[in-house]
């Protein structure tokens, strides 16, 4: 069932607008739960199956806070991948841009977010881009102050002044990649051999799966996606919190990088810059100068999906349905 929740007046004059979006949003969510049949949810890291691949839900957040949630909206499950999003702003903000691009790339690879082949092909091995995992390792080395706890605190801080509230780590998430993180193991040694780890290796692997296994809700990353909408700026907050740079750049890496090797379909048929975790999130952004005005939100939003089966390049198979119908149907894309 959709709902409305109307936090303060929008340019929508009545809630009977808000309602129709409310009732289009609860049809397409309905819908597209057919396609979670098409996936599985992931199994290399064992905790992941426990999730009931059926689950679909999304939230839409606007400036102005009014929010469009439908179907399964209210679960709650680990940021894993879409960490990678918020852990390059952390390090950003503590370090600078010129800084933390002289340890990683912008460009994207077109491989599975979990190879290793460039790093060897391309001399001198630096990651081709913070949304791959030998990028995030080599970001989450970077973090902070020095100890393993400070890195992670830099990170649940900036969570914390999006979203409102402070998150906590799933600890059996965390102990499950921990013990099955052989591949991610390899990348941070392959990375240290080459100069690129500002930490050692269990740390950086430490901070990197915390970060990955931070519980959070489709309301959570709607909300991140907003601040990413608005250029860094909390409208609901009324607060900068990102660098406009840095915002910029995000919101690129996130068109360019953010779905792994589906980011060049996703650009070119939903046009959003968008960012997947193999939990089964998506955080998706309408950009402020890019809302339309057969949407809800005409100055842009937050868009938090969440449907843990997912396709066999990591992708959430009904939440990538459903993120291509909100924005065809609503005219969203930035192209
Ligand atoms: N794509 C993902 O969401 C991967 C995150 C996962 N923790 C890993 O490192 O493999």
């Amino acid at each position: 069932m959709s709902m409305v929740k109307e936090t303060l007046p929008n340019h929508h004059e009545t809630t009977h607008d808000l309602q129709r979006f409310a009732a289009q949003l609860d049809k397409w969510v309905e819908h597209d739960r057919i396609y979670t049949a098409k996936g599985e949810c992931a199994s290399y890291i064992p905790a992941l199956q426990k999730a009931d691949p059926a689950q679909l839900g999304v939230v839409m957040v606007g400036a102005d806070g009014t929010v469009l949630q439908a179907g399964d909206s209210e679960a709650s499950f680990t940021l894993q991948s879409i960490s990678k999003v918020i852990s390059f702003m952390a390090a950003c903000i503590d370090f600078g841009t010129s800084y933390v691009l002289d340890h990683v790339d912008v460009e994207p690879t077109g491989d599975a977010f979990n190879s290793i082949v460039r790093l060897e092909l391309h001399k001198p091995g630096k990651p081709f881009n913070p949304m791959i995992n030998a990028g995030a390792l080599t970001v989450a080395s970077m973090l902070g102050k020095r100890t393993p706890q400070e890195k992670v605190e830099s990170f649940m801080s900036l969570i914390s002044r999006m979203t409102g509230r402070r998150p906590t780590i799933n600890e059996e998430v965390f102990q499950s990649e921990w013990m099955t993180a052989h591949r991610n193991r390899a990348l941070a040694y392959y990375l240290q051999e080459n100069g690129y780890l500002e930490c050692a290796v269990e740390e950086a692997l430490e901070v990197y799966l915390k970060q990955c296994s931070v519980e959070i809700g489709p309301t959570d990353i709607a909300m991140i996606g907003l601040v990413l909408a608005h250029d860094g700026y909390h409208p609901i907050l009324k607060e900068q919190i990102l660098p406009l740079q840095v915002a910029r750049i995000t919101k690129a890496l996130m068109v360019t990088c953010g779905m792994y090797n589906a980011s060049g379909k996703f650009a070119a048929f939903i046009g959003l810059p968008a960012k997947s975790g193999v939990s089964g999130g998506i955080m998706a952004v309408v950009p402020s100068h890019a809302g339309s005005s057969q949407s809800p939100f005409p100055n842009g939003c937050g868009i938090g999906i969440y449907g843990p089966a997912i396709d066999e390049v990591g992708n959430s198979v009904a939440g990538s349905r459903l993120l291509k119908q909100i924005a065809q149907e609503w005219d969203l894309s930035i192209f």
